[in-house]
C-alpha cells in the first residue's frame, strides 16, 4: 500500500478515526497530567513494544518532567486480530524497577489481556509506585479488573491501525489512526 493521508486513505482504510492534530491535543493534555503527578520524582517510562513506539516517543518529548525510557516487547497477538491471550516475554526490560516510579505507556488496551498479565508481572518487580497511559481504550478492556490512570480515547470496538497500531505489521507509520476496511482482514 502506498503512504496514504487524509485526504487520499487507500483502500485498505475505511475512515479516520482520530487526526494527527487530535492525538497532538490529546497527548499534550496527558503530559500535562502526568507532569503535575510526578513533580519532584524520578519516573521511568515503559513502552511496550511496537504499538506504543508512536506513543512514547511523542508522549516523552511532550512532558516537562525528565524521564528514563525502556521497553518491553510482549506478544499476545498473531498475525490476526484476535487476542491468542497467551503472553510471552520477546524482550524483557534492560532495568531493574524495584523502587522506581514506573508508567507504562501504551497504544491501546483491546482485551485488556496485555495489560493484566504486564501489571502483574511488573508489580511483583516492586516498583515504588505502577501506573498506565494509553491513547486508545475499547469497551472489552471494562470486563478486566485493570486499573488505567490515563486514558486518551475510548473507542468503539472496531480493528484499528496507524499511529504504531498495525495490521499484519502494516499500516504502523500512519500519522493518524483509522478503521480497517473489513475486506483487508477478511470482515
Ligand atoms: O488488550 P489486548 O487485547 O491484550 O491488546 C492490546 C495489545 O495488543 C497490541 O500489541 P501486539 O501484541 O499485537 O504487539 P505489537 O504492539 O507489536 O503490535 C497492542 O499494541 C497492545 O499491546
Ligand atoms: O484494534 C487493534 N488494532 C491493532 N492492534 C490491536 N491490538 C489489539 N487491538 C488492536
Ligand atoms: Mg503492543
Amino acid at each position: 500500500m502506498a503512504r496514504v493521508d487524509d485526504k487520499d486513505m487507500g483502500s485498505d482504510l475505511q475512515s479516520v478515526l482520530i487526526s494527527k492534530e487530535e492525538i497532538d491535543a490529546k497527548l499534550a493534555e496527558l503530559a500535562a497530567k502526568i507532569d503535575a503527578e510526578y513533580a519532584g520524582k524520578d519516573l521511568l517510562i515503559v513502552g511496550v513494544l511496537k504499538g506504543a513506539v508512536m506513543v512514547m516517543a511523542d508522549l516523552a518529548r511532550a512532558l516537562s518532567t525528565p524521564v528514563t525510557m525502556d521497553w518491553m516487547a510482549v506478544s499476545s497477538y498473531g498475525a490476526g486480530t484476535q487476542s491468542s491471550g497467551v503472553v510471552r516475554i520477546l524482550k524483557d526490560l534492560d532495568t531493574d524497577i524495584k523502587g522506581k516510579h514506573v508508567l507504562i505507556v501504551e497504544d491501546i488496551i483491546d482485551s485488556g489481556l496485555t495489560l493484566s498479565w504486564l501489571l502483574s508481572n511488573l508489580g511483583s518487580r516492586e516498583p515504588a509506585s505502577l501506573e498506565v497511559c494509553t491513547l486508545l481504550r475499547k469497551p472489552d478492556a471494562a470486563k478486566v479488573a485493570i486499573e488505567v490512570k490515563w486514558i486518551g480515547f475510548d473507542i468503539p470496538n472496531e480493528f484499528v491501525v496507524g499511529y504504531g497500531l498495525d495490521f499484519a505489521e502494516k499500516y504502523r507509520n500512519l500519522p493518524f489512526v483509522g478503521t480497517l476496511a473489513p475486506h483487508v482482514y477478511g470482515g
